[in-house]
């Protein structure tokens, strides 16, 4: 673990949240990820979590065996989705002594100036209080770009800048980038490189695939902000990435 306290913006999407068949929550991966999370508050770092989660968590409840493609039906689920997907992270937290609080913002929230300050002024203020971690998600009932992009990637690159983040982290159901042969890039310094390992599949409720993330690591290191992709379902990966190990695929701060 690196000594000097860190600002990390953690996402983790659809696909390490929910069951192998996308429907539903997993509890036991939610409770693993928390773990981690709570070891690094513990630790001293200043943790925010932008989690997608919502639409799988919906289509349990809603009894659909896969994702609709109606975006009026995906904002339901994402409706009735989200207040599970918090409760689970809520009870899971509390068994840390870890308070969470949800913010729901859409991009033009970020991009209006006030409403910017305003969420920076909330979640500054939440991470001050050193055992609250705030959860965002896009708010998907009044926000169409995140069901129909998946842009909970861009979205969370736009609040590690909003909050001059140390890191961004984003966990999916992948070890990484991966090149043709399926072997995983440790390190990526010039996008244009790589742009063309990107494939067009993704998990089965998952929305956003490696397209977004790496247009959300081009955004943060623009910033300043290192990035980095890696497994959300092999445990221990968070802590090592924050202790500087190289896991998955890194990309330098410009
Ligand atoms: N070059 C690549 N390397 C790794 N994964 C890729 C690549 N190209 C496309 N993908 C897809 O991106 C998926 C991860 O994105 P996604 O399913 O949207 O996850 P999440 O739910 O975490 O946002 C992988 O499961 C894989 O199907
Ligand atoms: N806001 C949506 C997530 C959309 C999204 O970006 O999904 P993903 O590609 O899994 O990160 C939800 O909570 O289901």
């Amino acid at each position: 673990m690196a000594k000097r306290s860190q600002r990390i913006v953690l996402k983790f999407g659809t696909g390490i949240l929910s069951t192998e068949k996308g429907i539903g929550l997993s509890r036991s991966q939610i409770a693993r990820l928390v773990r981690e999370v709570g070891a690094l508050v513990r630790a001293g770092h200043e943790c925010v979590i932008v989690s997608s989660g919502a639409v799988a968590a919906g289509l349990d409840t809603l009894g659909l065996a896969t994702k609709p493609k109606e975006l009026a039906a995906k904002q339901a689920c994402a409706a009735v989705g989200q207040s599970q997907l918090m409760h689970a992270y809520a009870s899971a937290f509390a068994k840390q002594g870890i308070s969470v609080a949800q913010l729901l913002l859409t991009h033009q929230d970020l991009d209006s100036r006030v409403r910017h300050l305003n969420a920076r002024n909330t979640l500054t203020h939440l991470l001050s209080r050193g055992h609250v971690v705030p959860i965002i998600n896009e708010n998907d009932s009044v926000a169409v770009e995140e069901l129909n992009f998946g842009d909970n990637d861009r979205l969370s690159a736009e609040v590690a800048i909003l909050l001059k983040a140390d890191l961004l982290i984003i966990l999916t159901s992948v070890d990484g980038l991966q090149d043709a042969a399926g072997k995983v890039v440790p390190l990526v310094r010039d996008f244009t490189e790589v742009a063309s390992l990107v494939r067009s599949d993704k998990g089965h409720t998952s929305t956003g695939g490696m397209v977004t993330k790496l247009q959300a690591a081009q955004l943060a290191v623009k910033a300043g902000i290192p990035v980095n992709i890696a497994s959300g379902r092999k445990a221990g990966l968070v802590y090592q990435i924050v202790a500087g190990k190289r896991v998955g695929t890194y990309f330098p701060a410009k």
